[in-house]
């Protein structure tokens, strides 16, 4: 057993240099969650300078005292990689190439740099390991991934702060999931005329609770954790019943074919490339579904696992109810999913944690999109709007991918109603505007 390293910060003072750079020294005291192994160390950091000694560092990793190389001494950005130390990755964030309006540069500030650069989680992950995407991409949106479930309570300072902005919460107190009486539903097809909805989609994801994420999994952990998901993928009956396949030993040709289908997913996301999402690609992954590919699993894409159920046209009620009784089954398969008090379901990004819903569109509402107000006309009903080959992609003939924007914060249930509400006003203004025919 591991135990988490704790960092308390007992002294911190800002001065500048005569160059102007503004100099931090702190006196930081380290220890363990037993309370053992108390150590008491002096680190010196320029913010948003080039990099000092940095003596905590050294001693937790056992190395020598000698200089790293520094990240204003040569270093390019395009060559911040998954190597980089943290004083690097800092310093690209306080240096960013462009404009930097992340999350993290939000939040991530010089006090909780000190108080977490040393702590480590139980599955050994670090600061480092969930900010690197963000430093890399300074363009992110959230810029933070967690590397692990215990990166949710060792690094909370920053993650319960991202999570609260992300989601527009004010305290986390996320409720007991509630997937909603499915035999009552109050909804059926949202578009019964057929010509605006192209396809519904909706998803949850799951962690596996024995097993970090990305940035801290190794090639035997995916492999493990695969054979694991398949054994329990392979206990589904009935309209659920599917076969698995693996990325490993697929055509290059049905890859292609299937994520063009929208049933599969690929390697090329930066940020989450960045984030170490792609490590030994395509080991491990793979996706199950079913004869008519209305439910599928992806396992070991972004998250362990994603349950997705959809289908063409709009019938949102037949989509949810496939997908609960996948979700029923799936827990009661001997899977054990990675939870916390107050988050809800933890997930790789902290932007899909709580119900790790997202219920979508594909629509064609090409008039609504052309309005100035469509994002506000969004943000007004709490949904949002996607490109159709995923997220960070564009529009094609203006049909645009529409889901819930909330996944904290709310049941399952009532964030489908959201989905379903917003949907449904895009509909009545597409026809106002004259479109939907
Ligand atoms: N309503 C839908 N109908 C058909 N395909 C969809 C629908 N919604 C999403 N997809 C497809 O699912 C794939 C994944 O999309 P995307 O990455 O945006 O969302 P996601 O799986 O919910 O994950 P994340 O939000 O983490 O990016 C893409 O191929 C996208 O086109």
């Amino acid at each position: 057993m591991m135990y988490s390293r704790y960092s308390r910060l007992v002294n911190l003072q800002r001065k500048e240099d005569s160059r102007g750079s503004v100099i931090e020294n702190c006196v930081s005291e380290n220890t363990d969650t037993r309370g053992e192994n108390l150590t008491r160390v002096d680190t010196g950091h320029l913010v948003g300078a080039v990099k000092v000694e940095d003596k905590a560092d050294q001693a937790i990793r056992g190395q020598e005292e000698d200089s790293i190389s520094l990240p204003g001494s040569g270093l390019q950005p395009d060559e911040i990689c998954r190597d980089a130390s943290l004083d690097q990755l800092w310093d690209r964030l306080c240096n960013p190439p462009t404009k930097c309006c992340s999350l993290l540069k939000r939040h991530l500030t010089p006090e909780l740099l000190v108080l977490l650069r040393d702590r480590i989680t139980e599955f050994g992950g670090r600061l480092e390991d969930c900010i690197r995407s963000g430093c890399e991409n300074t363009d992110s949106g959230v810029g933070v991934y967690a590397s692990d479930p215990d990166a949710y309570t060792v690094f909370a300072p920053l993650l319960d702060a991202v999570i609260k902005d992300y989601h527009k919460v004010s305290e986390l107190n996320h409720p007991n999931p509630d997937l909603g009486d499915i035999a009552k539903l109050d909804f059926g097809d949202l578009d019964p005329s057929g010509n605006l909805i192209v396809s519904t989609r909706v998803r949850v994801g799951r962690s596996h609770d024995s097993y970090g994420f990305p940035p801290v999994l190794t090639k035997e952990d995916r492999v493990e954790m695969e054979k694991k998901s398949q054994e329990a993928l392979n206990k589904l009956d009935g309209e659920l019943k599917g076969s698995y396949y693996p990325l490993s030993g697929m055509s290059k040709e049905t890859q292609k074919q299937l994520t063009e289908d929208h049933f599969l997913f690929n390697d090329s996301d930066r940020f989450l490339r960045a984030a170490g999402g792609y490590r030994d690609w395509p080991t491990g992954r793979g996706i199950y579904f079913n004869d008519n590919k209305t439910f599928l699993v992806w396992v070991n894409e972004e998250d362990h696992l994603r349950f997705i159920s959809m289908q063409k046209g709009g019938n949102l009620k037949e989509v949810y109810a496939r997908l609960v009784k996948a979700i029923r089954a799936l827990e009661s398969s001997g899977l054990s999913f990675a939870k916390r008090e107050g988050l809800g379901y933890l997930t790789f990004c902290p932007s899909n944690l709580g119900t790790t819903l997202r219920a979508s569109v594909h629509i064609k509402i090409p008039k609504l999109a052309a309005t100035p107000d469509f994002k506000a006309f969004c943000d007004k009903y709490n949904i949002q709007a996607r490109g159709i080959h995923g997220e960070h992609t564009e529009s094609v003939g203006g049909v645009y991918d529409i889901s819930n924007k909330r996944r904290l914060g709310l049941t399952e249930i009532s964030a489908i109603q959201e989905m379903r509400r917003g949907v449904e006003a895009v509909i009545a203004e597409e026809k106002r505007l004259g479109g939907g025919n």
